[in-house]
């Protein structure tokens, strides 16, 4: 669990916000009195009475270990502070002389029913040292209630990589910001419930974890047309096309056509099927007025007549959803023939597809960003870590999806969601913010072992709570 809607910062850029704060006359002492402050009101209610261990590391995270201290002392709590260093300068020597209980080091402290971790935050710049991370680690074990102060100790803070960090911490609370490594990667299995602490520290990002989306009601005036009309282009596999079709009705289109060579087979009534004879009469019937959004891809096939229609597709100056088949038939070619279009692309890779179709470097954020500068696309990069990126800079990530959403199909009724999304008119990362979250939402309504088609059956209960 993360909190929803919350802003990402990197490490430098929660630094650079931090600096901002202290020149508005916040001081650093007041920084991490706030800090430690935030944590101890959740530490103290988990705790219920039981022993105490803090850790506290050399730096800042180390600080504000030493502020929980003090405060779950002053609650009256037997509270032994193990640490791994004295902190030599700044604030957190500061805080370190306010500490006035019994201190231990870090190889020598004793498991503890509760433990807090004030080891090391955003300032980790290497792997922790083999038998810091063992010690650590059996702590973790020993306590029924870890809780880490900003990170788990071990993080890499833009990537989300553990850098020594172990399984087993029960919650994290984040400071003044989401970081990526409470989003990323093997931060997903090591920070547990992620809570988020505002201590006052002004934060300007284009940055989100996603939330909730607002969605409109139809109003009096409607009708399918000021809907939405999406067509689905259907290819070699028709159950992905009709799949994709599908969610987009549920998904909240005025209109949905289904649109291939023999576009047959079982489908809903509603489901309007249009015969084409070729890529140029797909190209043709797509550019007609009354067409909103087309979703190219799910089961397409990856042979001539799929390459062709991809291509004429692309030809067509409509706002456009790519899935599956197109993305790999685009493959390495994808940004460039992406970035020759005028009307705006959303493209849905998971990790292999994009690899191949962009692979860079860093962080699953840094590289879904660089995707979508270099094509233009809005970039929806799935995985346990969902992460959108627009070519604005705009990011929003989810995480937490059902794991029973590996399975065949789901990436299809994403698609249909999706192009439901654009067809009513949204637009970039907002777009594809709804359309994963609402794809989430029916995913953990569906519970255990759904298979695609009953995730579009919980698609009208996930859009009720969002109206
Ligand atoms: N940025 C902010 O807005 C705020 C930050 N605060 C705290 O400050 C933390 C960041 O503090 P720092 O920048 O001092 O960094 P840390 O406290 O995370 O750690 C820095 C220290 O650890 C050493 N170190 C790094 N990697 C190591 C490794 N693998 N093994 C051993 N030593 C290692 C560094 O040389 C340095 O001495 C945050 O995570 C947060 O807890 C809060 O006090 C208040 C506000
Ligand atoms: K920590």
């Amino acid at each position: 669990m993360i909190p929803p809607g919350a802003p990402i910062l990197t490490a430098d850029a929660m630094r650079a916000a931090e600096e901002a704060a202290f020149a508005r006359g916040i001081s650093q002492d007041e920084l991490m009195e706030r800090a430690g402050a935030a944590v101890a009101r959740e530490a103290v209610r988990f705790a219920m009475g039981r022993p105490v261990l803090v850790l506290a590391g050399p730096g800042n995270n180390g600080g504000d270990a030493y502020v929980v201290a003090r405060h779950l002392r002053q609650a009256g709590l037997d509270v032994l502070v193990a640490a791994s260093g004295a902190p030599r300068h700044g604030a957190a020597e500061r805080m370190h002389a306010r500490w006035e209980g019994p201190t231990t080091s870090l190889y020598g402290a004793p498991v503890r029913s509760v433990l807090i971790d004030g080891l090391f935050g955003t300032g980790v710049t290497r792997p922790l040292e083999r038998s810091i991370a063992a010690v650590f680690a059996e702590l973790v074990r020993g306590a029924d209630f870890t809780l880490a102060i900003d990170l788990p100790s071990g993080m890499d803070t833009d990537s989300g990589a553990e850098l020594g960090a172990p399984r087993g911490i029960d919650a994290t609370i984040a400071l003044g910001a989401l970081k990526p490594a409470h989003v990323l990667d093997d931060g997903l299995s090591r920070c547990g419930h992620v809570l988020l602490a505002d201590i006052g520290i002004p934060v300007e990002t284009g940055w989100y974890s996603v939330c909730r989306p607002a969605l409109e009601m139809p109003g009096p005036q409607s009708h399918k047309y000021s809907r939405g009309l999406v067509a689905i282009v259907e290819g070699a596999m028709p159950g992905a096309g009709r799949l994709a079709a599908r969610a987009a009705m549920a998904g909240g289109a005025g209109y949905v056509m289904l649109v291939g060579q023999t576009p047959v087979g079982p489908a809903p009534d509603a489901l309007v099927c249009r015969a084409i004879d070729d890529a140029d009469d797909l190209a043709d019937f797509l550019a007609g007025d009354r067409i909103d959004a087309v979703v190219l891809g799910p089961g397409l096939g990856r042979d001539r007549r799929a390459e062709s229609f991809l291509r004429a597709s692309l030809a067509v100056d409509k706002p456009m959803v790519l899935d599956g088949d197109a993305l790999s038939l685009l493959g390495t070619g994808a940004a460039a023939s992406l970035a020759a279009r005028e009307a705006p692309v959303w493209i849905t890779p998971h990790a292999g597809e994009f690899d191949r179709m962009f692979g860079g470097a860093g962080s699953k954020i840094d590289r879904t960003l660089e995707a979508a500068a270099a094509s233009g696309a809005t970039v929806v990069h799935k995985g346990g870590d969902t992460v959108i990126a627009g070519p604005d800079g705009s990011v929003r990530v989810l995480t937490g999806a059902s794991p029973w959403l590996s399975t065949a199909g789901t990436g299809d009724v994403l698609a249909g969601i999706l192009g439901a999304q654009v067809g009513q008119g949204s637009s970039g990362v907002d777009a594809a913010a709804a359309a994963v979250w609402l794809h989430g939402r029916a995913a953990q309504l569906a519970g255990p072992a759904f298979f695609a088609d009953q995730l579009v059956a919980e698609l009208p209960e996930a859009i009720g709570e969002c109206l």
